[in-house]
């Protein structure tokens, strides 16, 4: 499989599948005729489909006789009944699942031993190439499809394998994580509209900080703790606002969140 002419489909195209599609074509050159998608609802699937110039169809085994790689992207519990029918269809497939909480030993079972597949979590900013997979280590993928699938998506996407029992705290982070930030994005644009900033405004500033934030630590390692240090001047506006938060308990709010995905 070439990752230049591989077909790619998805199996479910809602919030996470899309944009992991539009990913593709909009930031890694996949013309959208390579991808093909099923979901629900066809009139909604036909509609989402025509913006990328993808094919949809009305069934997983369809997408699976379409493709070389197929995303599996139902929500968890649907999975077994959805890729049922489609079994034969995607023997000697890659299938890759993004289904949190789905395993090797899950995706085993249920597509049998001689199956293909990876267990992965994504998270929705791949949509602007920016994105995150945390792949289970453990995944029965050949050398020529694993190398297909990083080619495909290392373009707009850190790919990050992980041990199976720690695929779920990944998820937390990189999956989960961004409805975390964009609660705080909309958190600080809160405080600056109370305080008289016009909303897109504050939006645009907060947004901008962080993802400036996140790229000054990705581009130079520094330490998040030195980073905040090297903000707050000694008796400055910065470390009251530190200050407020650590009263607010942030940093708490923050570990509960991730526990909590976790139970
Ligand atoms: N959202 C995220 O940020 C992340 C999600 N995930 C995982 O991605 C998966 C999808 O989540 P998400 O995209 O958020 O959920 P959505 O509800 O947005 O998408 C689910 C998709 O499944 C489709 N679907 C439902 N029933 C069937 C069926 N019988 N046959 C084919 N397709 C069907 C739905 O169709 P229709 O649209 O017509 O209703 C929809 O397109 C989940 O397993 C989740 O764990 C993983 C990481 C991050
Ligand atoms: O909320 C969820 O279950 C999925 C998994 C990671 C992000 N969204």
């Amino acid at each position: 499989m070439d990752a230049k002419t591989a077909r790619i489909g998805f199996i479910g195209f809602g919030n996470m599948a899309q944009a992991m599609a539009k990913g593709l074509a909009e930031h890694a050159n996949v013309a959208g005729d390579r991808i093909t998608a099923c979901a629900a609802h066809y009139d909604k699937l036909q509609a989402s489909c025509a913006a990328l110039g993808a094919t949809p169809v009305h069934t997983a085994a369809e997408v699976a006789e379409a493709s070389d790689l197929i995303i599996v992207a139902v929500k968890p519990h649907m999975v077994v009944d959805v890729l049922a029918p489609a079994r034969e269809a995607l023997a000697g497939k890659a299938v890759v699942s993004v289904a949190a909480g789905l395993l090797f030993d899950f995706y085993d079972e249920l597509l049998g031993q001689e199956s293909h597949h990876l267990s992965t979590i994504p998270n929705t900013p791949i949509a602007v190439g920016c994105g995150v997979i945390a792949c289970e280590q453990k995944h029965s993928l050949t050398c020529d499809e694993w190398d297909t699938f990083t080619q495909l998506f290392s373009p707009i996407a850190l790919i990050e394998p992980v041990a199976g029992n720690l695929l779920s705290t990944a998820s937390a982070v990189a999956g989960c994580g961004p409805a975390f930030a964009a609660m705080f994005l909309e958190s600080l644009a809160d405080g600056a509209v109370k305080n008289g900033l016009p909303r897109a405004t504050a939006y645009r500033l907060a947004a901008q900080m962080m993802a400036g934030t996140a790229q000054l630590h990705l581009a130079e390692g520094t330490h998040p703790g030195a980073m905040k240090d090297a903000v707050c001047s000694p008796g400055g506006t910065t470390i009251k606002g530190v200050a407020a938060l650590e009263a607010a308990g942030l940093r708490n709010a923050v570990i509960s969140a991730v526990d909590a995905t976790l139970q």
